[in-house]
């Protein structure tokens, strides 16, 4: 008997090592006191490990496709000039450098207006699409306007001194996240970009052993990438002062303030620890932002901040092409069965709702020879790692998960993404289905569809048309004939409230999954704040 189906390969048997190596562990430059900026040597393994054409996306053929967007600035710097180059961008020459290693093309749209206003210190909401390049627009203005500040010996990183026993780390960057994969992702971005400077990342998660993370911290910590519980207990320790931090960013930034994390996030950025003098700038980015937690957000920002928005807030790309089928419950594993079958072998992510279903769909895929491996908030930290790895490596190229990896990942070649169960949620959606089709990469997402969905369908129907997708039949009541597809600005206090999308996420629908509690990365050690709800 055959040890694959179709034309997929078997799964790769070597994807459970004997021991793990933490991603927290990563490798960062080094850099010695002794160096300065034209003395620090490269490091040739790192660099190739960094910046190889295989461990990132390379930007696609649609890439062009992105300065079609329009583009909204509110409060912005005055007579703002949205750079064309990232030569044009002010950036120190070692990070601009990192930037020339990623080989982009040219800046993003969200890039070439975000790096003005953040090199002007503004404090920014910003949103735009799914795979769009947000990670850059806010880590290479950061980075670059520190490290030319430390090569101007007007700032300084602060170490520990061999033998010294009460020591803080005081991180410059604090970037706050709502999911563990997604922290260690930034932290990935951080190191490419801190390559070569004096700026030392350091990623903490729940989950992960706090001894080796503490280490880490305790080698030196710059850019402290962090989930919120991990976070709060570091600081409680005493491990971590936030009294240095110039730069705070929350990255999807709406679920780290929906209604799990509010709590959290409120007790670390109105802490008297976080540095609050007027030179703090505090950055929120997302694809989504749901009116009422724009109005939350604005506690946590300058009153004088700045609103950017490229294309709709909660819309989607056009790149990926969307396919939605019509499955009763019954049929599922029969027509998902028949969808991988359909498509040429190629990396998948498969987006369930429950743990139970992520478990089950995993057992029964895995038994008909189809190479996946699977990820939710009960699997211990370390199946966490090692699924996501097995997935990026195609060593497992399906991957089923639950909404634990809808926001933000960023894997090279997922080209299609499956809701076996369709949130009810439209940012939701618009999440999953943003793990396709990245830096103007074509992608493919394909969801199944039935009366469960029926509180989804006006919005989704009205995406669907916006994004010029076919409306399958049993969605066309749903087409609204004065439908108009105004863009979505961000929320003005005296402007109208609520309009297309306006509550979506808020955990008002039954069927959100944003009354859920994000994996908030709470340590199995924490005793407060949310419970985890086992994503
Ligand atoms: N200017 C650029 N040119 C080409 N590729 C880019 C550019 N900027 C970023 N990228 C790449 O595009 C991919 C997507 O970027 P990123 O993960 O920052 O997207 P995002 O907007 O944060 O998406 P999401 O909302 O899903 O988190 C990354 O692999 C990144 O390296």
């Amino acid at each position: 008997m055959s040890e694959s189906i179709g034309n997929w390969v078997k799964r790769d048997p070597n994807i459970v090592p004997e021991t793990i190596t933490w991603s927290s562990e990563k490798r960062v430059y080094e850099w010695k006191s002794s160096y300065t900026k034209d003395s620090a040597p490269s490091d040739p393994a790192l660099e190739k490990e960094l910046f190889s054409s295989e461990s990132r996306i390379n930007s696609g053929i649609h890439f062009k496709s992105y300065a079609e967007m329009s583009v909204s600035v509110k409060d912005g710097p005055p007579g703002l000039t949205p750079i064309v180059s990232f030569d044009d961008a002010g950036l120190d020459s070692v990070v601009l450098e990192n930037v020339k290693r990623m080989e982009f093309p040219e800046p993003t749209p969200i890039q070439r207006n975000a790096l003005p206003i953040l090199m002007q210190n503004y404090d920014l909401m910003a949103c735009a699409q799914t795979g769009s390049g947000k990670t850059a627009a806010f880590l290479v203005p950061t980075i670059s306007k520190l490290v030319s500040k430390i090569f101007k010996g007007q700032l300084a990183t602060i170490r520990r001194r061999p033998g010294q026993a009460a020591w803080k780390a005081t991180p410059l960057v604090l970037i706050i996240l709502p999911t563990r994969e997604l922290a260690i992702q930034i932290f990935e971005e951080a190191r490419r970009f801190t390559y070569m400077t004096p700026l030392r990342p350091v990623v903490i998660y729940g989950g992960a052993e706090s001894r080796v993370q503490k280490e880490q911290i305790q080698k030196g910590c710059d850019i402290l990438v962090a989930t919120p519980g991990r976070l709060k207990d570091m600081v409680e320790r005493g491990i971590v002062s936030l009294a240095r931090v110039r730069v705070a960013i929350l990255d999807e930034a709406d679920r780290m303030l929906d209604m799990g994390f509010e709590p959290q996030i409120r007790q670390i950025m109105m802490s008297s620890d976080l540095a609050r003098d007027e030179g703090r700038q505090t950055l929120m980015f997302s694809a989504t932002f749901p009116r009422d937690i724009q109005t939350l957000a604005r506690e946590f920002l300058k009153e004088d901040f700045c609103r950017l928005r490229v294309g709709r807030i909660g819309g989607t790309t056009s790149l990926i092409k969307q396919n939605i089928i019509h499955v009763e419950d019954y049929e599922k594993k029969e027509t998902i069965f028949n969808t991988l079958l359909d498509y040429p072998p190629s990396r998948t992510l498969i987006f369930v709702e429950t743990k139970r279903t992520a478990d089950a769909l995993d057992d029964f895929l895995y038994n008909k020879k189809f190479p996946t491996c699977s990820i939710h908030g009960d699997r211990d930290q370390r199946e966490r790692e090692l699924a996501l790895r097995a997935f990026k490596e195609g060593k497992s190229p399906i991957l089923i998960a639950t909404a634990v990896a809808s926001r933000g990942l960023d894997i090279k070649d997922v080209m299609h993404v499956i809701n076996y169960d369709l949130s009810n949620d439209i940012d939701e959606y618009v999440h999953r289905i943003g793990r396709t089709a990245r830096a103007g990469n074509p992608g493919t997402a394909t969801s199944f569809y039935n009366s469960n969905n029926i509180p989804l369908a006006p919005t989704l129907t009205k995406l669907l048309l916006e994004c010029k997708q076919e409306v399958p039949d049993f969605l066309q009541s749903y087409i609204s004939p004065n439908v108009t597809f105004e863009t979505d600005d961000f929320y003005d206090e005296e402007a109208e409230p609520a309009g297309y999308g306006a509550n979506a996420g808020t955990g008002d629908d039954p069927g959100s999954t944003w009354g859920n509690q994000a994996d908030s990365g709470w340590g199995s050690n924490q005793t407060q704040g949310p419970a985890n709800d086992g994503w």
